[in-house]
């Protein structure tokens, strides 16, 4: 009620975005300042909360996310008020921001969490898709349901979960590096987990027929007008994968041919003259020519920047990401940004990254909230410690995965000892340390080590004397190191 008498629509906070990131910034707000007026501006008529929030150790978090209506929002916190339009513009030095619907809200502090969009190959083939939001990946199941090939380029999480999940239609997988998951795994992670496509999955083992699993190739293993929040942990789950056909995944380790010489940002994918009946032909660096059904572009997310920038000063990232220093601020006077759209550029600890997920735009949103509230009260406030340590839970090919630290050695070049221990099915734990003390683990199946590791990567104990221990499946870690 007392948002209803705001007819002038200004707030002491506003927070653009219903993803995970901005939801989370616009309750810690609302919550901390109860008589203060605060907005959340989204595009999406729906908005995503935080719900069943587990703190597994330290640094470790598992929560699902539930799509709701944003009153849910209004109903908990009477002073925060839900505004469904998309903003168009913002006025940073007059503190404004104007909506599609041409509503002028006014702010004290702005923080920004629009999130990404997919970095699709071509924008403007229909038979390309990304998948990104609710609305993405219903348009996905539809055109899937009628398919009987799809190509999926990228090698990160999109395409893991897709070749996983997709039945009753022929993948081909385009992947352009020696393994699976270059985002998240190595060539030894990679080798554990395929042989996981080669079987039944077992939600599903009494009905589905079996899969195929082919190996293709050289390799050794080998509408962006109302974007919705990003999809997260089991998006798939309650979303029927099915194609038109009988189940075929074949995965081509190869480069798409017109990927230039020189870098990555210049890749493209051409799509050759048809030559025969399929919606569309993409031909790989091996030299073959598929025809599909349509083609899942799985290669990354852009921030959702546009709208902010025009004559503004945003400093930008190499990913066009908004830049933001360890308060989250911007380089725009009482603007931040949380989530997707920001790209971290304090000086890191040693152990932690950015990388676009579910639990960074929780933490982030969070921290924000925090960091603008200290701003309003004059505290000081140290960076949380959720940016110490990167970690990471989630699934793939229902295994349960863990990421801590560098767990890909990211940045250490030759200056790193790996330490792999691998049960064929049952588990898959590798150790990365340096100078003899452990920066970072990844750990698939249940190992049951999390804790352990995250204490030995926090206290940064020098392990020389226990590397040989350290992974003998005969001794019980916790315990030897209590
Ligand atoms: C298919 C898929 C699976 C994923 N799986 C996982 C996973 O298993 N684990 C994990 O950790 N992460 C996962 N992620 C990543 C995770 O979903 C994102 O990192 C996270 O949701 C980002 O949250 P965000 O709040 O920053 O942005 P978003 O969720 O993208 O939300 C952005 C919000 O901003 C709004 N918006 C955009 N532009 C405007 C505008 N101009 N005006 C007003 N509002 C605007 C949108 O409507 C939306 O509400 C997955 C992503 C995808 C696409
Ligand atoms: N379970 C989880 O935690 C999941 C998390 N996500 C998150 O959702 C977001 C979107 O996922 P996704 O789209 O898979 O993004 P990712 O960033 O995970 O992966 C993108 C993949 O595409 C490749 N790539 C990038 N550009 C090109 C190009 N032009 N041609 C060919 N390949 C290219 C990348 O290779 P390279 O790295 O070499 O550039 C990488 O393998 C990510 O932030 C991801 O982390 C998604 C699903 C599950």
């Amino acid at each position: 009620k007392g948002m209803a008498a705001n007819t002038k629509n200004s707030f002491k906070f506003v927070v653009v975005g219903g993803g995970i990131a901005g939801v989370t910034c616009s309750e810690q707000l609302a919550s901390q300042f109860p008589s203060a007026d605060v907005a959340l501006v989204t595009a999406a008529p729906l908005i995503k909360a935080v719900c069943n929030f587990k703190q597994v150790s330290k640094t470790l978090e598992e929560f699902d996310v539930e799509e709701k209506p944003s009153t849910v929002l209004e109903e908990k916190y009477p002073n925060l008020r839900v505004i469904q339009s998309a903003v168009e513009a913002l006025h940073a030095q007059q503190h404004t921001l104007l909506t599609v619907d041409g509503l002028k809200v006014h702010y004290e502090k702005l923080c920004i969490c629009s999130g990404g969009r997919p970095k699709l190959l071509t924008q403007d083939n229909p038979n390309v898709l990304g998948i990104r939001d609710t609305d993405s990946a219903q348009e996905f199941q539809k055109r899937l349901s009628q398919a009987k090939r799809i190509v999926v380029v990228g090698n990160g999480g999109i395409a893991l979960e897709l070749v996983y999940e997709v039945e009753g239609c022929e993948v081909v997988w385009a992947v352009k590096d020696n393994a699976i998951g270059n985002t998240f795994f190595d060539v030894g992670a990679a080798q554990f987990l395929i042989p996981t496509l080669n079987t039944d999955k077992p939600e599903r083992a009494a009905t589905c027929k079996r899969v195929r699993y082919t190996i293709d190739g050289l390799g050794q293993c080998r509408a962006f007008e109302e974007p919705g929040s990003a999809l997260g942990p089991d998006w798939h789950e309650g979303i029927r994968l099915r194609g038109a056909e009988e189940v075929q995944v074949l995965m081509s380790p190869c480069f798409p041919t017109t990927f230039c010489q020189c870098s990555k940002a210049s890749f493209s994918v051409q799509f050759p003259a048809p030559v025969g009946s399929w919606p569309v032909y993409v031909e790989l660096t091996n030299g073959k020519t598929f025809g599909c059904d349509f083609i899942v572009s799985a290669t990354g997310v852009v921030p959702n920047t546009e709208p902010f920038l025009h004559g503004n000063n945003f400093e930008l990232a190499e990913d066009s990401g908004l830049r933001v220093d360890d308060h989250m601020k911007t380089s725009e006077p009482d603007v931040y940004s949380a989530g997707d759209v920001c790209t971290a550029s304090w000086e890191a600890s040693h152990l932690w990254q950015q990388m676009r997920l579910w639990t960074q735009a929780r933490q982030m949103g969070w921290y924000a909230g925090r960091c603008m509230a200290a701003d309003v009260l004059n505290e000081t406030i140290e960076l949380d410690f959720c940016f110490e340590l990167f970690s990471h839970i989630t699934k793939f090919f229902n295994y349960k995965v863990v990421l801590l630290g560098k767990f890909n050695g990211q940045g250490l070049g030759l200056n790193q000892e790996l330490l792999v221990r691998c049960s064929k099915g049952l588990e898959y734990v590798k150790v990365v340390l340096s100078g003899g003390r452990m920066v970072g683990a990844v750990l698939i199946g249940e190992t049951d080590l999390e804790e352990t590791f995250e204490n030995l990567i926090l206290n940064q104990m020098d392990l020389t004397p226990y590397r040989d221990e350290l992974l003998n499946p005969n001794i019980d870690i916790e315990d030897y190191f209590d």
